[in-house]
């Protein structure tokens, strides 16, 4: 074969511009293609070897990428199928002719569809890093002869015989001396971005600039060519499935549940691992990584997995995976919602599995699956109707219920009001009378809660949530005969006509009852409606939106007759100056039981505080 030069011939329009702007935005991509190639080359050479048109012989795959510091090249080199110089004409030098079609039309009885998807363009991003680009190459058919050919970014390339000798090809481009990807530390993370999962061994070499020219530099085996989602899930064990998360997602972190996506029929294998609560705390979003045919395509769940799935940490393996033309992404399609469809019901499925049969397990990892779960069925009816009834709630008693289970437990109390703790803190006071009263309540501290109680009150609207400092009074009031009702309603007049002046406060009503426990005093309750109108306005105002024109009900101020002060303050005897400091100290500590007062309350309480301790000296003194 004589020398032959030519200009690249193009299917349409010059698509250099196309490939270096447009298509491959992200440089790493050229690895991946060329890569992609070598893989390509050696599964074509593996199919005709099983229906005997090529002779078996290679040992081994291999693929190899070399980096030549001191000539400032990276070569791509496989023992694949080759090409002889038809081939080249043909697949390379007419740009966007792809051979993946002529492939499998001349062997489509022959071989599966896993080479469908190719595109013809992947082997000219090389030019995205080199300028110049070298193939050297042997096709493995019978007398073919070598084939060596280079091109420069001008699309001028030349076709000679070459000297390879062993079959299979290598790709030579030659770079700057500056190029990120001479750096083995470079390549080795791109390489292992896209193939750390790749069931082909790929080694990396670098001769630096440094070396003794005449060794040949150590290989390293960058992939783990059998990931354990290939692996059959009753092979695996626990610390395998610990060991490959942490590799996976490059955590030190254990997961606190996984679960095993395996289905033949879909082409589907992968990992969905529930993440622990440091985790979610240090990070809310999880990590989704999608493979095909175990070649990274992309770490954008968006649109191909419910967002909800996006807060674990996924990873994938789909043979059948409609990809976009850069390989990058995913394309819309039934074959996706069947897809989508089985992961989701395989999630819930899990969880449902966890909470029938390991309950106590199930109640350990709840922290960790909480924000999960509530806004997974927030956000997607389907698994709302799998796995609401395996939410469960921490009560003050420190148990797990689901909402079903403490309703049937306060059927005979409080029939369908849900007590709630929003916060454990700023609640303490009302948690510890609740617990010595010996009503229960649930405690729904985390964010997510608010828009849950939303979502359940809707959808069932018998049920009633009320936060435990809301319509505290129904749910501590003594039972009373009628007589004793009427006395409640005579005292409770007396006491609100004293406070009266008292009290400047035009958003505070007081009210007085008997309580089943004595010693509360005096407490600050609003109506949970009231209350939650509050919060919304609080929430406006904070983003600047004027709130001026809106208003909620009174806090109300709850006295209870059973409790010694109160009692005192219906004595006519009783001196006017000391049942005021009662009064005052009373109005500040049911506010500080809520929230904390303002500056000049603050300050009142405290001198009042200091009067009230002066006044128990006085009276230790006489
Ligand atoms: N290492 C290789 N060994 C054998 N043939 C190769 C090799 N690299 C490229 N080729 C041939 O060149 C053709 C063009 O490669 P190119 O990467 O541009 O397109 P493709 O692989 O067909 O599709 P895609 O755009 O999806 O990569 C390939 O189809 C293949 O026939």
């Amino acid at each position: 074969m004589g020398s032959i030069n030519g200009k690249l011939s193009v299917e349409s329009e010059n698509i250099f511009p196309i490939i270096k702007q447009w298509l491959y935005t992200e440089q790493d991509i050229f690895v991946r293609e060329l890569i992609s190639n070598c893989a390509d080359a050696i599964s074509k050479r593996d199919s005709l070897i099983k229906i005997g048109t090529c002779q078996n012989y290679a040992v081994n795959s291999f693929i190899c990428i070399e980096i030549n510091q001191t000539e400032n090249t990276i070569k791509f080199m496989d023992n694949g199928i080759g090409m002889d110089a038809d081939e080249i004409e043909r697949y390379i030098n007419q740009i966007a002719f792809s051979s993946a079609a002529d492939f499998l039309n001349q062997y489509k009885d022959n071989v599966d569809n896993s080479l469908i998807g190719h595109f013809g363009l992947g082997f000219y991003s090389a030019f995205m890093v080199a300028d110049k680009v070298e193939i050297d190459t042997l096709s493995c058919k019978p007398k073919s002869k070598p084939v060596h050919w280079t091109c420069d970014c001008e699309m001028n390339y030349k076709m000679e015989e070459g000297n390879k000798s062993e079959i299979g090809t290598t790709i030579t481009l030659h770079v700057e001396s500056d190029l990120q990807y001479l750096k083995p530390q470079r390549m080795g993370a791109v390489i292992n971005k896209y193939f750390a999962f790749f069931p082909i061994p790929i080694e990396l070499s670098c001769k630096d600039a440094l070396a003794d020219t005449a060794e040949s530099p150590e290989k390293k085996q960058i992939n783990d060519t059998n990931p354990l989602w290939v692996k059959n899930p009753e092979d695996c064990t626990r610390a395998e499935y610990i060991a490959f998360y942490q590799k996976a997602f490059n955590t030190h972190t254990e997961p606190v549940l996984w679960l095993h996506l395996y289905n033949e029929e879909l082409g589907i294998k992968g990992l969905v691992y529930f993440r622990n609560e440091d985790s979610f705390n240090q990070n809310i979003d999880g990590q989704i990584k999608i493979y095909s045919n175990q070649v990274y395509i992309t770490n954008e769940g968006k649109g191909l997995l419910p967002e909800f799935l996006s807060l674990q940490n996924v990873i994938f393996d789909c043979t059948d995976l409609p990809l976009m033309a850069s390989r990058s992404s995913v394309q819309k399609s039934e074959a996706l919602n069947s897809i989508t469809h089985y992961i989701v019901e395989q999630v819930a499925f899990k969880l449902y599995g966890t909470f029938e049969c390991e309950r106590e397990f199930y109640e350990e990892i709840w922290n960790s699956l909480n924000p999960f779960i509530k806004f997974s069925c927030l956000k997607d009816k389907l698994f709302a109707s799998y796995v609401e009834k395996f939410i469960i709630f921490r009560t003050l008693r420190d148990k797990y219920v689901t909402l079903n289970e403490y309703l049937e437990q306060i059927k005979d109390k409080h029939q369908n009001i849900i007590y709630y703790v929003s916060d454990e803190i700023q609640q303490a006071h009302y948690i510890s009378t609740f617990k010595k009263a010996g009503i229960d309540a649930l405690y729904m501290t985390h964010v997510v809660d608010q828009p849950l109680i939303k979502k359940l009150e809707m959808k069932d609207t018998n049920l009633r949530f009320n936060r435990i400092d809301s319509d505290f009074c129904s749910a501590l009031k003594e039972k009373l005969t009628e007589d004793e009702e009427a006395k409640v309603t005579e005292d409770e007049a007396r006491l609100v006509n004293s406070f009266k002046g008292l009290v400047e406060d035009k958003h505070l009503t007081v009210k007085a009852d008997r309580l089943i426990t004595k010693e509360i005093s005096s407490i600050m309750i609003l109506d949970e409606e009231e209350r939650r109108v509050k919060d919304a306005i609080e929430m406006y105002s904070a983003t600047g939106i004027d709130v001026s024109k809106f208003s909620y009900g009174n806090d109300i101020l709850l006295l209870n007759l059973n409790n010694k002060l109160v009692h005192f303050l219906l004595n006519p005897s009783a001196s006017e100056k000391v049942t005021n400091i009662i009064k005052m100290q009373l109005i500040d500590i049911a506010r500080l039981g809520q929230e904390t007062l303002e500056a000049e309350q603050m300050s009142a309480f405290i001198d009042r505080s200091n009067m009230i301790l002066e006044l128990a000296i006085e009276r230790d003194n006489a």
